[in-house]
């Protein structure tokens, strides 16, 4: 098969390249095309399997030479460019790391460990369109597999606290811009351990109003402080990143929208937090039956090689349950879970993942060995 790269060099691209070039992902194409929308013609990554060349990734004749193309350029490319694929009879695999193609009827939300039945029926059925799922619910879904696939999950609410790097790039320079402008603002009544910790906090919040403070891509401030909003405004009052946990979620799972019966009802709050690229989320869930902790946590802990349960101790939990720790791998621990006093059905759990691994880039890189096994098999 000839695979098409498209948005390699975002920041989700280069993420998603380098593992696989780690895992060897791109040695099973006969060709490996990279295009560019800004630069065709430049030069491309080296493999051995490669063009020199990039080739346009606005152009449906040079796109159209693929058999599967992986893209993370981002939904407005998606909305350009697939229906004009399409329209040209182009019958390969899309397989997309943006939001707009997700909830239609022909589409498969794509997370392996936990729907592979989905995925794999779909290829069967000659489904040709494979797009991740947002990283908020994937990791959730992950986490909380062990007690889904054995259908135990009547509700879950989800309380999210998500990183900059899901806002972009250049969100999680501004977090850092925003850490150094308060701390630039401090810096000498820092330095001298008698200073009065209320004229530092003073300082801190003049310094979230002045008119320099980084805060172009946010709009506010989040070094500091929190945002309360991710995504659009909804009319139902409700965000849209909030609104993708049920919808997205009973997708993958190959279950109807919520509040249907066989479906699982996900609500909740998503938040921003100034973590650079972990989210995490404060889970309550409730069970269809008591179930004693073990129990629970070994149905965790056997659902897939990725999950860790954090035994619910304060040392192991504030070393191993947060993003500082997990960033950058692909495990997705998962902790705090113990009975809430509205009954034994009822318990709390908090689990975080790499946002840009299991939440972006490692579902896709998946979908394409998938495929590569399907069209050998
Ligand atoms: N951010 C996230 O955490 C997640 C993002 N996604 C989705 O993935 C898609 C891509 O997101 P993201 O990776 O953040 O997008 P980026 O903005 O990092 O990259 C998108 C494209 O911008 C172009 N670009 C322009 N300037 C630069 C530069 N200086 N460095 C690198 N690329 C540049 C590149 O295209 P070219 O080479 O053609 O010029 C690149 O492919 C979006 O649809 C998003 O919704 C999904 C899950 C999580
Ligand atoms: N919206 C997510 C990141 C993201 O890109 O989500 P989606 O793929 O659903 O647009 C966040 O801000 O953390």
């Amino acid at each position: 098969m000839i695979l098409g790269m498209v948005g390699w060099r975002g920041m989700v691209g280069s993420v998603l390249t380098s593992r696989m070039q780690q895992e060897n992902d791109f040695a099973l194409a006969d060709k490996v095309l990279f295009y560019s929308t800004s630069n065709p013609g430049g030069p491309a990554p080296a493999l051995p399997n490669g063009e020199p060349r990039l080739l346009g990734a606005n152009s449906v004749e040079d796109l159209a030479r693929c058999d599967a193309i992986i893209t993370c350029q981002g939904g407005d490319y998606t909305k350009a460019l697939h229906p004009k694929l399409r329209d040209a009879g182009w019958k390969g695999y899309w397989i997309d790391a943006a939001s707009a193609l997700r909830m239609d009827d022909n589409a498969v939300i794509i997370l392996d460990p936990v729907n592979d039945a989905v995925i794999r029926r779909a290829l069967s059925e000659g489904g040709l369109d494979y797009i991740g799922g947002n990283c908020t619910v994937s990791l959730m879904l992950m986490a909380m597999d062990g007690l889904i696939r054995e259908d135990l999950v009547e509700w879950v609410s989800s309380m999210t606290y998500q990183a900059a790097s899901g806002a972009g790039a250049k969100n999680m320079r501004e977090l850092l811009l925003q850490m150094g402008a308060l701390y630039g603002s401090v810096k000498d009544l820092l330095a001298d351990p008698k200073s009065s910790i209320l004229e530092i906090d003073r300082r801190v919040s003049a310094e979230f109003r002045s008119p320099d403070f980084p805060k172009e891509a946010f709009g506010e401030p989040l070094a500091g402080s929190v945002l309360p909003w991710i995504d659009k405004e909804l009319p139902n009052g409700m965000s849209r990143e909030e609104w993708k946990g049920g919808a997205e979620a009973n997708k993958i799972l190959g279950r109807p929208y919520q509040p249907a019966p066989g479906s699982i009802i996900i609500e909740g709050l998503c938040v921003r937090i100034s973590s650079m690229r972990c989210h995490s989320q404060a889970l309550t869930v409730k069970l269809k039956k008591d179930l004693p902790v073990e129990e629970i946590e070994a149905k965790l802990a056997a659902a897939n090689p990725w999950v860790k349960v954090i035994p619910n101790h304060k040392e192991v939990s504030l070393k191993e349950l947060s993003p500082a720790y997990v960033a950058g791998t692909l495990s997705v621990p998962i902790g705090r879970i113990r009975k809430l006093a509205m009954g034994p059905e009822y318990i709390s759990a908090f689990t975080v993942g790499d946002q840009l691994l299991w939440g972006a880039a490692e579902p896709l890189r998946r979908m394409w060995r998938i495929l590569c096994g399907f069209k050998k098999a």
